[in-house]
């Protein structure tokens, strides 16, 4: 069997789900060697601007496709939230993995929670679609940017810089740390989370069959009907990076439900669309299509005309 060469990140979250993943691949395929090359990225550089400002999709794949076509790297762990929503040619997802917890986590200094934050604090994200939707729940509070890894963005609030921050859930669980910093998490259907949250994407070259074939081993259908539906509706929407817009899918009882928010940045405005289809690129599609009868297309054409 070849050796497996997985290029990563090097922030501490981006190292541990590429271990972990690697983890459970070798636990199908006990003979597997694999080495773990770092990789620093465009959106890694960039810490002291709010990224979606710098506009540009895929701010943290980019120099890892120019690794996997070199043939440095056999294999790249996404955060599949990061990842756009259409590839480049010659590089494909193969494998999406069963999802973690895709909910938001609320984090806050003395555990207070959401709803007992006194007036005028301020909640740090880095997320238009995180502050679109605390404003419109509490127009009281302040939304401020942060950066960084998630360390230390928590580090940050730790200082007082922040009253609390907003973090995915997935990425805290997998740390092993969300026991000890959250306050509460905020439930899909009352925050809606950031397409694909929670869930990983396994990119490899796409004439890689070798590759392609042992990754169906910890391949997650169900992950994969959500977030193809998911990434559809995104796809249709926007693709900018520079509208609030999120996004899930659930599986109940074998049918498939897809539930798309498009707000405006102020929060004001507030479009959601919940539909089922069983086939996930059908259902994605149809709620684009109901998100711009609406008229939430206008948001997305005003913003991209702004900037
Ligand atoms: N935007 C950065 C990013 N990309 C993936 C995760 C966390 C893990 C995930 O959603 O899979 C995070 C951090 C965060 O949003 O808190």
């Amino acid at each position: 069997m070849r050796k497996i060469v997985v290029g990563s990140r090097q922030s501490g979250l981006a190292l541990t789900q590429s271990k972990q993943f690697i983890k459970k691949l070798q636990d199908k395929f006990p003979e597997l060697e694999v080495e773990i090359k770092k990789i620093v990225t465009k959106g890694d550089r960039i810490v002291d601007v709010q990224l979606s400002k710098v506009g540009g999709k895929g701010l943290f794949v980019k120099e890892i496709e120019t690794a996997l076509s070199n043939k440095e790297i056999d294999m790249a762990i996404h955060s599949l939230k990061d990842v756009p929503s259409v590839l480049p040619d010659g590089f494909s997802i193969a494998c999406v993995p069963e999802r973690e917890d895709m909910r938001d986590a609320f984090l806050s200094n003395n555990k207070v929670s959401f709803k007992d934050l006194p007036k005028d604090s301020v909640i740090g994200t880095s997320s238009l679609r995180r502050a679109a939707q605390l404003k419109a729940i509490r127009d009281d509070i302040t939304v401020k940017w942060v950066r960084g890894n998630i360390d230390t963005r928590i580090k940050k609030m730790e200082s007082g810089e922040y009253d609390a921050i907003l973090l995915a859930a997935a990425g805290l669980k997998r740390m092993g740390w969300s026991d000890n910093v959250v306050t509460e998490y905020f439930e899909p259907e009352d925050f809606i989370p950031a397409i694909a949250q929670g869930a990983l994407g396994i990119e490899v070259r796409s004439d890689d069959q070798e590759l392609i074939d042992m990754l169906q081993a910890v391949h997650s259908e169900e992950t994969a009907l959500c977030t193809n539906a998911e990434r559809t509706f995104l796809k249709r929407m926007d693709g900018s990076c520079q509208v609030p817009i999120g996004g899930y899918a659930t599986l109940e009882d074998g049918e498939l439900y897809l539930t798309g928010l498009i707000m405006s940045e102020d929060g004001n405005e507030r479009y959601v669309v919940k539909k089922s289809h069983e086939d996930p690129e059908t259902l994605g599609n149809l709620v684009a299509d109901e998100m711009e009868k609406m008229g939430a297309k206008d948001i997305i054409d005003m913003i991209n005309n702004e900037k």
